[in-house]
């Protein structure tokens, strides 16, 4: 229960067998936890019965006291003030029902620039929630987004360092990502409402666009985990667009509600131990039983994110010959028997169940089918059911951009506020110019690989899918690489401005150490740098090419 005290009655409290402190005028009974306290128990009594604000704030994070409140905090102090209204709301306003400039179809720029929101750090927030014009965001989006970083500010973010650690999200975290509605929101369509009774509390199905998906996934990886993102959305985001865009109603009708709905889990298995980004390569084979009822797979993937937790495999294999033009897509039932799973141990989102696959005669019905037969990989692009993987690259590739864009804001955020409460050579960090240059250099690219990246979005709201892939796919490559090399760069530089902070794991360098393990999980898969570069020129020629380029 609450209580009042006054300063006089924290001071009482101030022996070992009896240990408050007080921080930002909230009182904290240390006691019992003073044991398992781990930057010691001496540090603790040395403050007992006082205010320890200024040392607290010196060694912790905000997470801290979100995570622990519950279990130790007792009241506050008689002058504390009622509390000003939170930022963000608890409880994201409606979106106005009228018809105003905010309704306005994408594209359309809308009067007055959205309300200022969030801590206000340049640079660390898009500029759309720092009180300037856009052309692509509406009061629908600023919704969400309330409603967003609320959520992963109180329920994920001071937990994905544990979650990492054991290697899992709780069920109930995905299970409220369908409960939420949003993974009908993530499919890079529309919202996919007749499939599911779940809603965004902040947004109708109807006024749902890319810049919604788009900015849902930025905000889940404000929580600064790979991991924790790859979890929730790594496997559905790339699984589940394939089938619902070409899978055969029968199952789609079967198979979808349940996974929308946060209650059965869906993954892609292309990579395979010998065929990476080669996927023309790829050899786990399907073969026709002989009453052409069934295909029976065998074959291993590897590096499969979420594979261990899935009942769905979306799933490339050899059904015809050589070659890309003898590969087919599979919604592989792990009931169907023969599926074994096992968890790999890798260098970084540990969280996110990274998993080898063996298929072992495993019996897929021939309703099963994703697209059409041979042409899982590539065929014509006139034919709309034959691009099963190529059009599903582009989506994971800007998923992947997205959550490197954010991640490379946090490491800078996390740098901004750490360099203005450590002081060295008896100034704060953010005083040396070695440190701002460093902070100049994030930000610039952050905001380059930003920019870029709403511009995309913009042109795949405007174009159909097919156009999309093709006249999009060599800046969607170059941007993939943009966002990793700058993610990469910014998790480097944060590293340097934490120091041994990020050299350790946890406390006040935490996100920063976890987000460099998890650099190279972006910058290799969904097309390594190199190859990302190299298409987008060759891709982009040819588009060009065909559109009358003169040399
Ligand atoms: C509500 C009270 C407190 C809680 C819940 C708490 C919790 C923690 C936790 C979880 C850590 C591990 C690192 C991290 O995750 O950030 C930590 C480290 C630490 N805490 Fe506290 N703490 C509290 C109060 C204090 C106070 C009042 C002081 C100083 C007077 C203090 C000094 C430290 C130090 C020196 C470390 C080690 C920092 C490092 O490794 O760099 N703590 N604390």
């Amino acid at each position: 229960m609450s209580k009042t005290f006054t300063t006089s009655d924290v001071e009482s409290h101030n022996k070992p067998n009896d240990l408050y402190i007080i921080v930002d005028e909230d009182v904290y009974d240390l006691t019992k936890f003073q044991d398992e306290h781990p930057g010691g128990k001496k540090i603790l009594s040395r403050v007992a019965g006082k205010d320890a604000s200024k040392q607290f704030w010196k060694y912790h994070n905000e997470g801290i006291l979100k995570k622990y409140k519950a279990k130790l905090h007792v009241g506050s102090l008689n002058t504390k003030k009622a509390a000003a209204p939170p930022t963000p709301p608890a409880t994201p306003p409606a979106p106005k029902a009228t018809p105003s400039p905010a309704a306005a179809p994408v594209g359309q720029e809308q009067e007055e620039p959205l309300e200022p929101f969030g801590d206000l750090v340049p640079f660390a927030d898009p500029v759309w929630y720092q009180g300037y014009h856009s052309p692509h965001h509406n009061e629908t989006h600023a919704a969400l987004r309330n409603e967003v970083r609320a959520w992963v500010e109180s329920d994920i973010e001071p937990y994905v360092g544990e979650w990492d650690e054991a290697k899992k999200v709780p069920d109930e975290i995905y299970k409220q990502m369908g409960t939420r509605g949003y993974l009908a929101g993530l499919l890079g369509m529309h919202y996919q409402s007749q499939y599911t009774e779940n809603r965004v509390a902040s947004v109708p199905p109807e006024k749902w666009d890319l810049f919604h998906e788009m900015l849902l996934t930025d905000e889940l990886s404000r929580a600064g985990s790979g991991g924790f993102v790859w979890n929730v959305i790594g496997g559905f985001g790339i699984g589940c667009p394939p089938l619902v865009k070409f899978g055969q109603k029968s199952l789609v009708d079967r198979i979808l509600p349940g996974i929308l709905n946060g209650d059965k889990r869906i993954c892609l298995a292309i990579t395979e131990p010998d065929a990476g980004s080669d996927v023309a390569n790829l050899t786990c084979e399907a073969k026709l039983s002989e009453d052409g009822k069934h295909y029976i797979v065998n074959g291993e993937k590897k590096w499969i994110t979420n594979g261990v937790w899935c009942d769905y495999f979306t799933t490339a294999v050899r059904t015809g010959k050589d070659g890309m033009n003898g590969i087919s897509v599979l919604l592989i039932e792990r009931s169907a028997g023969g599926v074994s799973t096992r968890r790999m141990d890798c260098q970084g989102v540990w969280s996110s169940g990274t998993t080898y696959i063996t298929f072992e005669d495993v019996k897929v019905p021939v309703e099963n089918l994703i697209g059409k037969e041979n042409q899982g990989f590539k065929g014509m692009l006139k034919s709309n059911s034959c691009i099963v993987i190529m059009t599903n690259f582009n989506h994971e590739r800007i998923g992947i951009v997205i959550q490197c864009v954010r991640f490379s804001r946090v490491c800078y955020e996390e740098c901004v506020k750490y360099a203005h409460k450590r002081k060295t050579f008896g100034q704060s960090l953010i005083k040396h110019p070695v440190i701002r240059l460093k902070l100049a250099h994030m930000a610039r690219q952050i905001e380059a690989s930003y920019s870029w990246l709403e511009a995309i979005i913009y042109q795949c709201g405007k174009m159909g899918e097919t156009e999309a892939m093709f006249r999009l796919g060599g800046a969607i490559a170059s941007l993939k690489a943009q966002s990793t090399v700058t993610f990469e760069f910014c998790a480097r530089e944060a590293s340097q401005i934490f120091g041994g902070l990020s050299y350790s794991r946890g406390g006040q360098g935490g996100k920063i150490e976890r987000l460099y393990r998890d650099v190279r999980a972006y910058a290799i898969p969904g097309g390594s740098e190199e190859i990302m570069l190299d298409l987008s020129i060759r891709q982009s020629l040819k588009v060009n090419q065909m559109m009358g380029m003169k040399l």
